[in-house]
């Protein structure tokens, strides 16, 4: 397995769900940056397993440990290396999942890779836990987009079939700062409600639900990426299907504009005073693969959670017949809530990478 991303910058994610620590090793970061911990320590709390239940049990507090190129709170240009010790793992739960095979999870295909040596616990390295280490550096990543005034922020836009609203063509700098200090935001409060009464019936059923994050990221000049291969939108999608349970990604309208006549989707241009503006944002800020000054604005689906406790169809790869399975442990409900934070830390380490 390998676990290594970049152009500008490079990430190197190691560990395993079950295993003694999981990190992340970020190199090329410029020197000097004074970091903002209690930020950082703010978005991993966001991600956090064991908070309530809308989440899996699991306590872990996700302290992260520098143990390299940060010295009194500023980065000193050696690479990151940050670590995060596993304390709360249950491994007796994936004593049979070694052969029953958790349709949903990379169990199968996994096995058939690496020849059942992959360590099944947890999820090993396929694991969303993976995403902590993530986040912690997305959460210094937006440190520095902030420098040139970029933002970044998400909401939660759907769980099952219960919708929020979507982004209007305006979003400025204090509707992302109210998202982002929100533990689960979304813009219609009463949508949040009826989510988690969704989520906890689907908890009860013993099933779990999935849903989209909507994010955007403001104050992007005009002019930046590429045509083909290197536009925005070919830039951000690998790191967010990099994200366990993400299915889809899209930007602006996106299934949506397939169905808008051309004098719809075309986003009309005007100026505001110097400043070049669209009169809607279908296109989510991207036309040609270029950024064209609108913000940034992209959907992310996230199956529901595959290990679930309701009785399903399997086999067991031992004795090669057909079987069922209940998974045991403790899962995530919803995948969704936490992964917002995510979502906002991948788009941030994306754009920081297409910069430069
Ligand atoms: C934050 C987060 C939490 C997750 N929690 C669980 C979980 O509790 N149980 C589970 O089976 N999958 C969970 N997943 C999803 C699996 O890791 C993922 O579905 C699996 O690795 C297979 O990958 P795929 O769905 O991308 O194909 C979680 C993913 C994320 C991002
Ligand atoms: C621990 C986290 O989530 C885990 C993600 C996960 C999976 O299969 O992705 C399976 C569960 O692992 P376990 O069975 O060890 O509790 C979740 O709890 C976390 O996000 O920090």
């Amino acid at each position: 397995m390998s676990a290594n991303w970049g152009n500008n910058i490079e990430l190197s994610l190691f560990g395993e769900s079950h295993g003694e620590a999981i990190g992340i090793v970020i190199g090329h970061l410029p020197a000097g940056v004074r970091l903002d911990m209690e930020q950082i320590h703010w978005h991993m709390k966001r991600r956090a397993p064991g908070q309530n239940k809308m989440s899996t049990p699991r306590q872990e507090k996700d302290e992260v440990h520098i143990v390299s190129g940060i010295q009194d709170g500023i980065t000193t240009g050696a690479p990151i290396c940050a670590m995060i010790y596993n304390s709360n793992s249950h491994s007796k739960d994936y004593s049979e999942l070694k052969v029953n095979m958790r349709p949903g999870h990379s169990d199968y295909p996994a096995y058939v890779k690496y020849h059942g040596y992959n360590d099944v616990r947890g999820g090993g390295h396929f694991s969303g836990r993976l995403t902590a280490p993530l986040v912690f550096a997305g959460s210094i990543a937006r440190q520095i987009l902030l420098q040139k005034g970029i933002r970044i922020g998400a909401h939660i836009k759907s769980i099952h079939d219960i919708q929020d609203t979507s982004f209007s063509v305006d979003i400025d700098e204090s509707l992302l700062n109210q998202l982002s200090s929100k533990m689960y935001p979304t813009l219609d409060e009463q949508a949040f409600i009826k989510m988690q009464d969704e989520i906890e019936k689907a908890r009860m059923a013993q099933d779990s639900v999935g849903g989209m994050i909507e994010c955007a990221i403001i104050n992007m000049p005009a002019g930046i990426g590429n045509p083909f291969f290197d536009s925005v939108e070919a830039h951000l999608s690998p790191l967010l299907f990099s994200i366990p349970a993400v299915k889809s990604v899209s930007f602006g309208s996106g299934e949506k504009i397939t169905q808008m006549y051309g004098h719809e989707a075309n986003d009309a241009y005007y100026y505001q005073g110097e400043h070049v503006k669209t009169k809607t944002n279908h296109n989510g800020g991207i036309t040609g693969g270029i950024t064209n000054g609108m913000p940034i604005v992209f959907q992310v689906g996230i199956k529901p959670t595959p290990s679930i406790s309701k009785l399903q169809d399997t086999i067991n790869v031992q004795t090669k017949t057909n079987t069922q399975i209940q998974v045991k442990g403790r899962h995530d409900p919803c995948i969704v809530p936490r992964a917002v934070v995510v979502v906002e830390s991948m788009a941030a380490l994306a754009i920081l990478d297409m910069l430069g």
